[in-house]
């Protein structure tokens, strides 16, 4: 047994018998019973990250809220639901999705800066645990909505505070000119804001700065900006109990140093530790990331000397990560590739009509062949949930193996389905023209 690649963590990848095994499961058996591409997640590495977190986190009592953004596929939450995880939502869609796969409401955070009402009068009527408020026009909103359904909503604020998080800058939400949460230099309106607003009470305040971050040193400075302003509201009369610390947390995909639980835990403990407040996190990425991998068949090897294109059948639309942030995942043949065997330069590409689809660029890596399989890995977060069907292509499948056996969670969406939810219009049956032009 060898450890393929660096980013496959060695806990649940292996190569066994020449092939490569996901928790003892041949992803090779699974290509043949499912066909390529999919994605497959580790429950083992789901619960092991998990339970890596928690542990760093338990001098705090933390409760962990899972991104569902990062992977909503509802076997996934489930695994995650089972270890205590609560979840952090951004849509009625990902309430539906935590709460059928048994995350209860009161384990339910809702962020996003335009929550509807629709999705906010479910979010209520679920009895969520908090609504995180990113702007004044929207407490007001969920007052309104939580007066009409007759309920007293808690509501923490979502503050932007001004940090430089570090990261690619598709990806960083804490900056004054991000769309995301209140300024914190506008809290000095927030008496006036919040007087006469019965139906929702300000229980904490919750913070997010972005997403993909390395180090601890981010994180210092938005939990003391938050710590400072715990102090400041509190003394102005308002009962801060809860403090959402966000997620960002990320994960090596290349040659990237592992972000340290145990620096967080550092950074928690000298800011907002000695507050009184309950804590809350929102990891997505780094519970998810390496514990899924995308499976692709070569369908051929193009010579276009002195460049080789290796064309996947997995394209942009499985995962756009690369497309979008110009990201690294590691590509490894399915099959052990023999010792010694000298590496090839590829471009490894999809066959969708775009040049940005393409996974990686000049990427040295042992020499493939039609019909091999490959996997690209660390993929497990924002890859099936950033898809789409571009190009009329199917939603791949997703499965989940768990000690030794694997489920398919997701099957494939074919495009003869996806033609299904479409109708050619029956213009005779067409409602007539209403409002101005019908007036003419
Ligand atoms: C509000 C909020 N919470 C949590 C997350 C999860 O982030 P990550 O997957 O980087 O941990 C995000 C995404 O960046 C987010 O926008
Ligand atoms: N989708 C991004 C992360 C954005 C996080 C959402 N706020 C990624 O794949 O890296």
């Amino acid at each position: 047994m060898d450890r393929p690649t660096r980013r496959l963590p060695s806990s649940v990848f292996a190569y066994e018998a020449g092939v490569l095994t996901l928790e003892g499961v041949s992803l090779a058996a699974i290509a043949e019973a499912v066909g390529t591409p999919f994605y497959v997640y580790s429950a083992g590495r789901l619960r092991e990250r998990y339970r890596a977190l928690a542990t760093a986190l338990a001098p705090f009592d933390v409760d962990i809220h899972f991104a569902a953004k990062a992977n909503s596929n509802r076997a996934v939450l489930a695994v995650l639901a089972a270890e205590g995880a609560g979840a952090d939502i951004v849509s009625g869609g990902e309430l539906a999705r935590a709460l059928s796969s048994g995350i209860p409401a009161a384990k339910v955070v809702f962020s996003g800066v335009g929550k509807t009402e629709d999705e906010i009068a479910a979010a209520l009527r679920a009895g969520i645990h908090q609504i995180n408020a990113e702007s004044y026009e929207e407490l007001h909103l969920i007052d309104r909505i939580a007066g009409e359904l007759g309920l007293v909503a808690e509501v923490a604020l979502r503050i932007n505070p001004d940090v430089d998080a570090e990261t690619h800058a598709k990806i960083t939400t804490g900056k004054k000119d991000n769309k995301f949460g209140i300024d914190a230099d506008r809290l000095a309106r927030l008496d006036n804001e919040v007087k006469g607003l019965a139906n929702l009470k300000i229980v904490g305040l919750a913070m997010h700065i972005g997403s993909q971050i390395l180090s601890a040193k981010p994180f210092l400075a938005a939990y003391g900006r938050i710590a400072e302003l715990t102090r400041e509201l509190r003394g102005r009369g308002f009962d801060i109990q809860r403090l959402d610390l966000g997620g960002g947390f990320g994960v090596p995909y290349e040659n990237e140093l592992e972000f340290s639980f145990d620096d967080l835990a550092a950074a928690i403990r000298t800011t907002v530790g000695d507050l009184g407040c309950r804590l809350s996190v929102e990891p997505g990425r780094s519970l998810v990331a390496d514990a899924g991998v995308l499976v692709s068949r070569v369908t051929l090897v193009k010579d276009a000397s002195p460049m080789q294109f290796a064309v996947l059948d997995a394209a942009m639309n499985d995962l756009v990560r690369p497309a979008m942030y110009d990201s690294h995942h590691d590509i490894v043949p399915v099959k052990e590739p023999v010792a010694g065997v000298q590496a090839v330069e590829y471009d490894v590409v999809g066959p969708i009509c775009e040049s940005s689809d393409t996974f990686a660029k000049r990427r040295k890596m042992p020499p493939v062949a039609a019909g091999d399989l490959v996997v690209l890995a660390t993929a497990g977060a924002y890859g099936a949930t950033m898809s789409s069907t571009y190009n009329s292509r199917a939603l791949i499948p997703e499965v989940l193996v768990d000690a030794g056996r694997f489920a398919v969670v997701r099957r494939r969406v074919t495009i003869e389905e996806q033609m299904g939810w479409e109708r050619l219009p029956d213009w005779a049956a067409a409602p007539a023209l209403s409002g101005s032009r019908a007036a003419e």
